[in-house]
């Protein structure tokens, strides 16, 4: 079945655009209309953004919209677990794509560099105060990953829950990966509006097959319901 058929029928939305630069905007204009939203209606907002390779055009155009960003919570959705200063760091890409972000914005590192399993701690005393988030932007892996909660890890389903005992963990290291940071589904699937960013053949393959079978092996199984809205382009 076809992405826009198993979608509908989960009763998520989708939107598909042209190419990932079309996505970059659609995508940075629905965050920054649901922030105003709650701006507007509570005088505060929060936000969850993912890091990798693909977020970097959504960033930079939300960086170009007018937004109170002083009002605004902002902390990511994992880290690795690396000073910012350090090409893998998210919270580097944030710093170079969405200034404001680190700047102006109620920032929340969730790298504190004291321990994994410290800082992620840390995280959970001070985000509690945070939830329900309002928006949080999630990306995927070809392996059917989302935020640093991998297949195959350790308490996978439990990290999923929406009731998950924590808010962040530490996830260790494995082979050719760092020791990750990473909300959990307690944080993540409780957030009024949960956006997926996906581009590519191999992204959309994973994510039918997500969608066909709800495969527990696949993190992303977890988020295919509502308040999920996916965005999808072809390849740049
Ligand atoms: O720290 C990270 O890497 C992200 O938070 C991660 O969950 C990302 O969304 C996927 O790995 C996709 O990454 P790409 O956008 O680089 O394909």
């Amino acid at each position: 079945m076809t992405l826009a058929t198993l979608a509908c029928a989960s009763g998520v939305g989708l939107f598909q655009t042209a190419g990932p630069d079309e996505l970059a905007a659609q995508l940075a204009n629905r965050v920054a209309a649901a922030l105003n939203t709650a701006l507007a209606e509570r005088g505060v907002a929060s936000l969850a953004l993912s890091g990798g390779r693909s977020p970097e055009p959504f960033l930079r155009h939300l960086a170009t919209l007018p937004l109170d960003w002083a009002r605004i919570r902002v902390t990511l959705v994992d880290e690795r677990w690396v000073p910012v200063e350090h090409p893998d760091s998210n919270a580097g890409l944030l710093r170079r794509c969405l200034p404001q972000a680190l700047e102006t914005a109620q920032w929340m590192p969730l790298y504190q560099g004291i321990s994994p399993q410290a800082d992620a701690e840390q995280v959970d005393l001070h985000l509690a105060g945070w939830l329900p988030l309002d928006v949080v932007v999630l990306g995927m892996g070809n392996d059917g990953h989302t935020a640093s909660l991998f297949p195959g890890m350790p308490g996978l389903a439990q990290a999923l829950a929406v009731d998950a005992p924590q808010l962040c963990l530490a996830i260790p290291a494995q082979a050719g990966r760092a020791e990750r940071l990473s909300l959990s589904g307690r944080a993540l699937r409780t957030a009024g509006l949960q956006l997926l960013a996906i581009s590519g053949d191999d992204k959309r393959r994973t994510l039918i097959r997500a969608l066909e079978s709800r495969d527990a092996g696949l993190p992303i199984s977890a988020f295919l319901a509502p308040p999920l809205d996916i965005y999808y382009s072809p390849p740049g």
